[in-house]
This record gives C-alpha cells, structure tokens and sequence, in this order.
C-alpha cells in the first residue's frame, strides 16, 4: 500500500443486488479499503437524503440497478474519480460524460465469463447426449432409436462446435471445449486475431462457410447494432438439420420469429439462456417444445458466483486506492466492439 488518501466509496445498485453481493464479509472488506459513511449502498440516487454522500463520493461501486450515470447525475457527484462495476455488461450505465470528466472506469466481465464459459460446455455437452430435449420429450414414441432421432446424432464424439465470437467468453468456450476428446471448433469472427483462434484450438472461418458444417452453433458476440439478427431466418436455414443452437449471450443476436419456425417445426434444436424478448410471452410457442431448453439468464451470475464479482470489484478498489493500474479498466474506444 501507499500513502494515497483512503478514498470514500458508495455502493450504488438494487436492494436485491446488495444482498446478494455484500455479504458481512464484504462490507468489512470495502470498509477496510475505503471511508464508507451510512448508508453503505443507495438503490435511488435520485433520493434527496443521500445528496449529501453524492457531493463527497469519490469511488462508485456499481452493479444491476445501477442507473446510467448520466451528466446531470456526475455533476451531483463532483469528487467522483472511479466507477468499477461488479455485474455484468457495463455499457448500459456508462455516458461519455465519465471519460470526458477523466473518471475511471472498470468492469469485472472477465469474471462474469468464467460461469458463462463453464454453463456453456455443460449446454454443449448435453446437446450432444440430446439430454435436455429427451427430458423434456413427451413422445410415447421416445423409447429407444425412434425417439432420439427426434432430435438427431446422439453423442458427442466428433462432433463440430461453431462459436460466434471470439470474446471473453468465446475464447474461454474455445478453451474448455478442448478437454473433450474429439471436437472440432470452428470459429467466427470478424474481428479476432486468426492467429489467436489457431493458438486456442479453433479454426477461423467465416460464419457463412461456419454454418453448414456444424451440430452446435455457441453465440458469444455482444449486442450491439450490427449484430441483431446476426443469426436471421437465411442463418437458421444454413444449418444442418438437427443442430442445436446454444444462446448464452443476447436474445437480440437471433431473429427470434425465424427460430420458433425452425423449432416448431422439429428441424433445429435450441438452448436458450437468453430470448428476445425477455423474458418470453408467456404464449411463447418455444416454451411448450422438447427440442428447446430455456434457463432464465443465468448462465453468469446466480448464487455464491455473485461474490466472485463482488471480489473482483473490491481487487479493483485495492488497486486504486493504491495508486496500481486497474486490472480490467474500459475506456470509450473498448466499449464499441464489446458486450
Ligand atoms: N447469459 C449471461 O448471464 C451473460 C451473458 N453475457 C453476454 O455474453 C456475450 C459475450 O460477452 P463477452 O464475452 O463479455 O463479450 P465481449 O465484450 O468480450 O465481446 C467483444 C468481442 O466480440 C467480438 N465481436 C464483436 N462483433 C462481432 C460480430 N459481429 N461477430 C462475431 N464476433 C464479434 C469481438 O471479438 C469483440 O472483441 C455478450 O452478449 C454478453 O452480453 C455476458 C455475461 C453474462
Ligand atoms: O449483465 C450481463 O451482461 C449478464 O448477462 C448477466 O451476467
């Protein structure tokens, strides 16, 4: 440690978030690290009793919840030098107001893609038993080869995983699935290394020749405008019959009208940690399918994986407080090709 002043911290998400995030141990954590005078965490900055914390707060730990730190909120906030997030994507509560102000921000989304990565091998690996789909098979006819050819090649030995993205959690997919004795994995994207996809054990390649030739298809790609409906009905219509689509990144990479036709009608399968919308109509055709498994986004953040976010949040504030460059820091110019 340095002799750099103890700064005051606030945390600022939802009631629920905080609770789940902060445990005792946490909060004496943070208050070790930096001045946190009553109350530890707001829900509403728009509150008229926590003006007083706002006008001398100097390090935001945000999470969900969090509102966008818009300028009118910075000028409440005029000793503010650092946001360092503990959820998932930052983008919706960053403004260009914060770089411009010379705020720093961090992000702990490299955490975050520990648990996606690892939910979806477990997805890819079942895909390939066709588990979640025979589970949820109704079919008198289920019994034996007629029912598993319902949803198609049973097994994973050889089989073909395309990934979308090679992002934080793209690459960590690439790298886990290595540890399966036979796969091949192709990968898309437009803007990775090829180098760095070969060094990992993918093979770059561009999604429309990706499409054909896989029985898994993995979305890693951030939403961002060019991505929506990245996977359209022309995309779907690409795969071989049978494969199974696996979304753990953003309803909104996949045209969701064109992805109920193909489910319907029996000829893709689907395992959907995310929708568009979200969540789904409870008249949603895709919740009655066998052939479609749905989670409730929580392939990143449930339970005891909370804290790890917590912890790389407070690893974050020690580096601050100490004067050391910030672990996983995001400026405006990494936000525009990321999640
Ligand atoms: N289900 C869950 O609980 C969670 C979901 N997510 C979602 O997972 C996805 C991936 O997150 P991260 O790995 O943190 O993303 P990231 O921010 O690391 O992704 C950035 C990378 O995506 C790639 N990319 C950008 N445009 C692309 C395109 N058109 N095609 C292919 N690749 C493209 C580029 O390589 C870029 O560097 C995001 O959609 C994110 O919102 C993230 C955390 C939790
Ligand atoms: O915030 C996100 O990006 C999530 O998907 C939840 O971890």
């Amino acid at each position: 440690m340095t002799d750099a002043p103890v700064p005051e911290a606030l945390v600022v998400m939802s009631r629920e978030a905080f609770r789940n995030q902060f445990d005792s141990e946490r909060i004496s954590r943070l208050r070790a690290l930096a001045r946190v005078p009553d109350p530890v965490f707001v829900d509403d900055l728009d509150d008229p009793a926590v003006a007083d914390r706002l006008a001398s707060v100097e390090v935001l730990i945000t999470g969900w919840g969090a509102p966008q730190l818009t300028q009118r909120r910075l000028e409440q906030m005029p000793r503010l030098q650092a946001m360092l997030h503990s959820a998932g994507s930052v983008r919706p509560h960053v403004t260009d107001e914060l770089w411009d102000r010379g705020i720093r921000v961090a992000a702990v989304a490299e955490v975050n893609a520990v648990p996606v990565a690892e939910f979806t091998l477990a997805a890819i690996i079942l895909a390939g038993k066709k588990a979640p789909f025979l589970a949820a098979d109704r079919d008198p006819r289920r019994d034996g080869e007629a029912g598993t050819a319902r949803f198609g090649r049973l097994g994973n030995f050889g089989v073909t995983i395309g990934v979308v993205g090679f992002s934080r959690i793209g690459r960590r997919v690439v790298a886990l699935v290595q540890q399966l004795s036979s796969v091949t994995v192709l990968v898309a994207d437009p803007f990775a290394d090829p180098d760095e996809v070969r060094a990992a054990g993918g093979i770059p390649t561009p999604l429309e020749q990706l499409l054909p030739r896989v029985d898994v298809l993995s979305l890693h790609a951030p939403a961002l405008p060019s991505t929506r409906h990245m996977i359209g009905a022309r995309e779907l219509a690409a795969l071989p019959d049978h494969a199974t689509v696996i979304n753990t990144a953003r309803g909104s990479l996949i045209d969701n009208d064109a992805l109920v036709r193909e489910c319907t009608a029996g000829r893709l399968n689907a395992i959907l940690d995310v929708t568009d919308p979200e969540p789904l109509p409870e008249d949603s055709p895709l919740y009655g399918l066998p052939n479609v498994m749905i989670t409730p986004h929580l392939a990143g953040s449930l339970g005891n994986e909370l804290h790890r976010m917590t912890d790389a949040a407070l690893d974050e504030l020690e580096r601050f407080a100490a004067g050391a460059p910030l672990h996983e820091e995001v400026t405006a110019e990494s936000l525009r090709l990321s999640a």
